[in-house]
């Protein structure tokens, strides 16, 4: 990788912008997994170090576009900084598009970025607006790497200056360095409620593992091949691109599943064959003998790659699927294994297995497409930049 890295850059009372990924899972606005906030710190330090005007900018979760939503502003993480750094001015920013007034020494956290018309499109205008409050930009949000945003692409191409940090440094050398020569038999995981993002990669995984097991909407979207999935999350649109992937690749799907008929904290699972779905029913975790078969798949792996929870994780009566499956993987000794992605940190951080598992990244939909061997956008034109 030849990039600016902010190692290279003096900081010193420059405005300097950093693009984190702090999209936490928050319930009640309460932050239920640290996992990528301290991940973020130490570029953030760096900065702060320096006594560089620090400024901190990202995303949360998926507001409407040019909507304020109170349970996707990014207070609480402010929260969290204010009294991470006690000894330090921390401003919190809603209307900051035409200037920040902050000085050396002082960090400042923007409002969440997607309640900015714009954001998503990769608008110029707005590109160019963030690009003028800051004199160094630093991309430091691997795990939003694979998303071509303003504050992402667009900052990275207008920006006067645009460098690395050093979390997305440490993360791309690392996962370049495993990626090397995986051994064999390679088990991939792609779980989750992102479809769409995720199904497009799932060629190339299914040709570089030797199983790809299917969890969440991805299963789902596999399961409705054949059957009725009810009111199951699952995307009609990618069926027959799943049901080519099926037909040409070693991909696990499950046999049974736990069903529900409500959606909700106390919802009651029943155990049944995939075949059975009724219309009213929805897909919620694994079941007892997709599990057991599962099982079997991960002890004999050599290499894993984890990313998405297999069922509704955040419902204690959902967690079996993920359960197992994070704990089967951190018992297997002899592999190699490396996870990510937001909700699965959340998993990894409750059921405290971090040190179980070879690696451990911020990433999700971007770990996947790094698996891919694919040089991404924001990287190419980071390159560009040097
Ligand atoms: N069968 C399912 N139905 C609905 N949601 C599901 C299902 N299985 C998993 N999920 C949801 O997927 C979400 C995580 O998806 P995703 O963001 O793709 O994972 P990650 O953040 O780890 O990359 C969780 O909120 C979980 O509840
Ligand atoms: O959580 C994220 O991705 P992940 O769920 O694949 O780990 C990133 O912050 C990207 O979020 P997005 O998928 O809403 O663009």
């Amino acid at each position: 990788m030849s990039t600016i890295k902010i190692t290279d850059l003096k900081l010193l009372n420059k405005r300097v912008l950093i693009r984190s990924d702090l999209n936490v899972p928050i319930k009640n606005k309460k932050i239920i997994s640290y996992a990528r906030i301290h991940a973020s710190l130490p570029t953030i330090e760096l900065a702060l170090k320096e006594n560089a005007k620090v400024i901190i900018t990202s995303h949360l979760g998926r507001p409407i576009e040019g909507v304020y939503n109170s349970e996707l502003s990014l207070r609480p993480i402010y929260e969290y900084f204010k009294k991470k750094f006690n000894n330090t001015k921390v401003h919190f920013l809603k209307n900051y598009l035409h200037g920040i007034e902050i000085c050396s020494g002082e960090l400042a956290i923007l409002e969440n970025v997607r309640f900015n018309k714009g954001e998503i499109e990769n608008d110029t205008h707005l590109s160019k607006k963030y690009a003028s409050l800051c004199d160094i930009f630093v991309m430091d949000a691997f795990g939003s790497l694979h998303r071509n945003e303003s504050s992402t692409y667009g900052l990275s191409k207008y920006s006067k200056i645009a460098c690395v940090g050093l979390l997305l440094e440490s993360e791309l050398k690392t996962l370049n360095n495993i990626l090397k020569n995986p051994k064999k038999p390679m088990v991939t995981i792609v779980g989750g409620a992102k479809v769409s993002t995720k199904f497009n990669i799932l060629k190339t995984l299914a040709k570089i593992s030797d199983t790809l097991i299917v969890g969440g909407g991805i299963a789902n979207t596999f399961i409705a091949i054949d059957n009725n999935v009810g009111r199951s999350l699952h995307e009609p649109n990618f069926i027959n691109q799943a049901k080519s992937l099926r037909d040409n690749y070693n991909i696990f799907i499950p046999t049974d599943s736990l069903v529900s008929t409500t959606f909700n904290e106390n919802s009651i699972g029943v155990n049944k064959e995939v075949s059975n779905i009724e219309e009213n029913e929805e897909i919620m975790d694994f079941g007892k003998n997709t599990i057991k078969n599962m099982i079997l798949i991960l002890k004999n792996a050599k290499t894993i790659f984890w990313n998405g929870p297999v069922g509704v994780f955040e419902f204690k009566n959902f967690q079996q699927g993920t359960k197992t499956l994070a704990e089967t993987i951190a018992k297997n000794n002899n592999a190699f294994s490396i996870a990510g992605g937001g909700d699965t940190l959340s998993v990894i951080e409750t059921l405290n297995i971090k040190n179980k598992i070879s690696y451990v990244s911020t990433g999700g939909g971007s770990l996947l497409k790094i698996l891919e061997q694919k040089k991404l956008p924001i990287m190419k034109l980071l390159e560009r930049r040097i």
